[in-house]
Formats: structure tokens, C-alpha cells, sequence
């Protein structure tokens, strides 16, 4: 038995990686899990790595962010995407699995390993020695007011109310003007709307789909947060004297205020993505895609992650966590998993794997695994260490990976597919050599 050991806290989606990736390099490791004594609100089986809603892992192509990030997970030997594989279901260009096979598959290879050991039980303080958190976005209120203890913790999100994000290169900008509320500088995207653009968009705004509440999301937790729909909802006018307010917003080419205004912010240094101010929602995704497409210039959007209001738990984590996943005041206590900023259960896998793989090295003090940002596992690090104000739980997307550099003399690839194809083809062959200096078996 190996004398060098850890504690993963969760059994989930990134608990179950986190566990496998230093189990599999000689670290003996304590994985805790409530389930099935204490569930939080949306876990009902007593397996691992329980999918609490939807069974699909999304598109599964290199063209697509999160095809890329699962196809560097199978190099790396992830857990999850061998069980992921192994359960799969027919889902066209998806991969969507069986869910019971899958937590079975998860569970079984858990239990197996020689040197993971269980303890079914809640925790409610955090071990002395090398731990990994990977408790999700639904942690136990108890263990919750510990981590929100922690030396350097600035916030712990419970509810994650957030606008869409849209990508700048799919918006037609020739119909939007670039302003500051009261000319106090140019840093807005500006969306003018006529009255009959306004009107049309209300009446589809109010009669969306929504998403539906689950029963331990109480609606008084929106209150301070209003969605679009709710405001509009309230009255025809409520969104055109809130978020849409057009004053002090003339347009430049008319010199007027326009009837309504959506307006665009600026949300990556790269200034790559845009959020729309004021835009929370509980709206179906499909349903932003339209109702959304009905602003000007907003036609074609492609969106790098929808509007939602929901229970979440999640750091604050730039200038908590690095981009390891590592927290920057406690060496050797990592968190893994959507708590920290990451969305999704791939991410969450993702981030699982990377924390594994780093806290394993430190341990058997090999060569530490350093994820850069042209891949898709070290983009989702760089976004949850990077400051940002705005700050909030993203899937992962080709907006978050270096794009390819501009080499003066050399012609950009024109097709969007072209170039994922060859962002996804560098990253690759950047995980590849990462694998070969640090794999585990
Ligand atoms: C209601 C809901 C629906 C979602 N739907 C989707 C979806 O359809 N698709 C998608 O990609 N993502 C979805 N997500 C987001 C996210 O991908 C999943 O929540 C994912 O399971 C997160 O993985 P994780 O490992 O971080 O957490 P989890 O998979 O939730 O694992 C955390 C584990 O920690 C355990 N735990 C919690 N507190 C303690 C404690 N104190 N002591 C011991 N164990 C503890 C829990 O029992 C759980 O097993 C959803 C999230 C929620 C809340």
C-alpha cells in the first residue's frame, strides 16, 4: 500500500476523476461521500457520479469546445470518458449515455481500485494533509459554511443568476453603435430598437418558454435579481425604463435616442464575448436563441453560454484558486468540479482530472502537469483564475482557447470550422506531450 495519500470530498463527477487520476498514480486516497445517507435536492441514486438532469455530454466533434475537451480527457486516461464511452447511447453528433449504466460503470471501477478507500458520511471540516473539494454545486449547507470560513475566500455564490454571453464575431455590428450611457466613453455594444422592433420583441419575450423551477429553488430568491421576462411581464413598458432604457444613449448615426436600447458589454480581455446588461432569464436556451435573435445585430448570435437562474454553489475563485485548481493560501487543498466556476458535467470531469494529476505530481514530486490555455483543459483554468469582476461559472468554449496567432504574411483560415479544426489539432498535440511526461498507467 502506498504511504502517500489524499482525500477527495464528493464522489461526483470531478470526485470520482479527481480520485481515479491519483489512485492510478500510487496516491492512496479517502473518498468521502454523503449519498446515500444525507442527498442533496436533485441526487436520488445511491451510485457515483450521479447525472442529476440530462443524460448527454453535448457534441462530441473536435469542431465543438467540449468535443475537444472530452477527446484530451481520453488521452489523459479520464475515468469518466472511458465509463462515458463504455454506456453511450445513439445521440447523432452527441454523446449521451445510459445514465444508471454509467454511474454503475463509475462506481464499480471506484470500488474496485485497490487504493481507494470509501467513507460514506458528510463532511463537515475539511482534513489536515492533501485534500481535493469536489462537493458541486449543491454541497451540504454544513460543509458550505466551512469552505465560506476559508483564509481568502472574498464570496460563495448559493444562486447563479447570470445574462447570456454572446460572441462578438457572430454579431452584425453594422447595427449596433458603440457608446457609453451619457458619452462617458465608448465601452458598449448598443442594440437600437424602434418602437415596432420593441413591440414585436415583448410580445415573444412574454409568451417563452422557461425553464422549469426546481422545488428547492424558491422564487423569492429571484426577487433582487429580476428576470427579463418577469419585467417585461410586469408591464409592456418595465424593461424600456430598466435594462433597455435608451437615455443617454443618442445614436450616432440618427443623433436621437432610439425607442430602446439592449446594451453589450464587454466580457474577456481578449474581447472575444459580450453579455447583455440586464439580461438575466429563466427562458428555454432554444428560446433565447430565438426570442434574443429578434434584437438588431443579435440575428445569427452564437451564444458561449445561455442565461440562467439557478441554485448553484460556487467560488469566487480568481485570486483563490490557481489555475490548477489549487487554492493560493493552503498548498495541497484543491477544488475540482462546477464549485469552482467551471459548468457542466465534462468541465466538471475536466477540472476533477487536472486537480488529480497536479496534486499527485506534488505528491510523488514528479514533473507538475501545466495545462496551457490553447487547450481546452487549461483554458477552463486560466477562467477561473483570471480576475474578472463579473465573474461567473462557464461552460467551456472556443471563446475561452487561445485563438490561433496572427502570423503577419500568412492568410487567416476563413472558415470558423477550418479554425477550430486547427485550434483543436494544436491543443491535441499539446495534451499528447503533456501525457507522455506526466501519465499515469
Ligand atoms: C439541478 C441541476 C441540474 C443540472 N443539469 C445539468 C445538465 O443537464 N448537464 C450538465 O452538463 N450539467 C448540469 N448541471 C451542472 C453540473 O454539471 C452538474 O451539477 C455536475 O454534476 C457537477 O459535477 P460535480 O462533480 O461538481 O458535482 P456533483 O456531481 O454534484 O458531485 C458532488 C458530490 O458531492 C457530494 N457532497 C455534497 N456535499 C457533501 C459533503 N458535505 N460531504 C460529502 N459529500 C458531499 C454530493 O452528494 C455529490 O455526490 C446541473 C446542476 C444542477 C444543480
Amino acid at each position: 500500500m502506498s504511504d502517500r495519500s489524499a482525500t477527495v470530498i464528493g464522489a461526483g463527477l470531478a470526485g470520482c476523476e479527481a480520485a481515479w487520476q491519483l489512485a492510478e498514480r500510487e496516491i492512496h486516497v479517502r473518498l468521502i461521500e454523503m449519498k446515500p445517507h444525507k442527498m442533496s435536492p436533485a441526487h436520488h441514486s445511491d451510485q457515483f457520479a450521479e447525472l442529476v438532469c440530462s443524460n448527454s455530454f453535448r457534441g462530441d466533434r473536435l469542431t465543438n469546445a467540449v468535443g475537444l475537451l472530452k477527446e484530451e480527457m481520453r488521452i489523459l486516461g479520464s475515468l469518466i470518458m472511458r465509463c462515458a464511452d463504455e454506456t453511450k447511447v445513439p445521440a447523432g453528433g452527441a454523446l449521451a449515455v445510459d445514465r444508471d449504466s454509467f454511474s454503475a460503470h463509475v462506481t464499480k471501477a471506484i470500488t474496485e481500485h485497490p487504493l481507494i478507500e470509501q467513507i460514506h458520511e458528510e463532511a463537515v471540516s475539511i482534513p489536515d494533509g492533501p485534500v481535493i473539494i469536489a462537493t458541486g454545486p449543491l454541497t451540504s449547507d454544513a460543509f458550505a459554511e466551512v469552505i465560506r470560513s476559508l483564509p481568502g475566500m472574498s464570496t460563495l455564490n448559493f444562486y447563479d443568476a447570470a445574462a447570456p454571453i454572446v460572441f462578438r464575431e457572430s454579431l452584425d455590428e453594422s447595427k449596433l453603435f458603440r457608446l457609453s450611457r451619457y458619452n462617458r466613453g465608448n465601452d458598449y455594444l448598443n442594440a437600437p430598437m424602434t418602437e415596432e422592433e420593441y413591440t414585436v420583441f415583448i410580445n415573444e419575450l412574454i409568451n417563452a418558454e422557461t425553464a422549469e423551477i426546481h422545488g428547492f429553488e424558491e422564487n423569492r430568491v429571484f426577487e433582487g435579481c429580476m428576470p427579463i421576462e418577469s419585467m417585461a411581464k410586469r408591464g409592456f413598458m418595465v424593461p424600456a425604463f430598466g435594462p433597455m432604457k435608451p437615455v443617454g444613449l443618442a445614436d450616432p448615426r440618427t443623433g436621437k435616442e432610439p425607442f430602446a436600447v439592449v446594451q453589450l458589454r464587454q466580457d474577456n480581455a481578449s474581447d472575444t464575448m459580450y453579455n447583455l446588461v440586464g439580461f438575466q432569464t429563466r427562458l428555454k436556451f432554444g428560446e433565447q436563441k430565438r426570442v434574443f435573435g429578434l434584437i438588431p445585430g443579435l440575428e445569427h448570435a452564437e451564444y458561449a453560454r445561455y442565461g440562467v437562474m439557478h441554485r448553484n454553489t460556487f467560488l469566487n475563485s480568481p485570486g483563490f484558486l490557481n489555475s490548477s485548481f489549487e487554492m493560493i493560501n493552503r498548498k495541497q487543498c484543491f477544488f475540482a468540479g462546477q464549485i469552482t466556476g467551471v459548468e457542466g458535467y465534462v468541465e466538471s470531469a475536466g477540472s476533477g482530472l487536472v486537480a488529480g494529476m497536479t496534486l499527485a505530481a506534488e505528491l510523488n514530486e514528479t514533473e507538475i502537469p501545466v495545462f496551457p490555455s490553447c487547450t481546452a483543459l487549461g483554458a477552463m483554468g486560466k477562467h477561473v483564475s483570471t480576475p474578472n469582476p463579473n465573474f461567473q461559472p462557464m461552460n467551456c468554449s472556443f471563446g475561452l482557447i487561445d485563438p490561433l496567432p496572427v502570423i503577419p504574411g500568412e492568410k487567416r483560415l476563413k472558415k470558423k470550422q477550418d479554425r477550430y479544426e486547427a485550434v483543436a489539432q494544436r491543443s491535441l498535440s499539446c495534451i499528447r506531450t503533456i501525457q507522455s511526461q506526466t501519465g499515469g498507467k
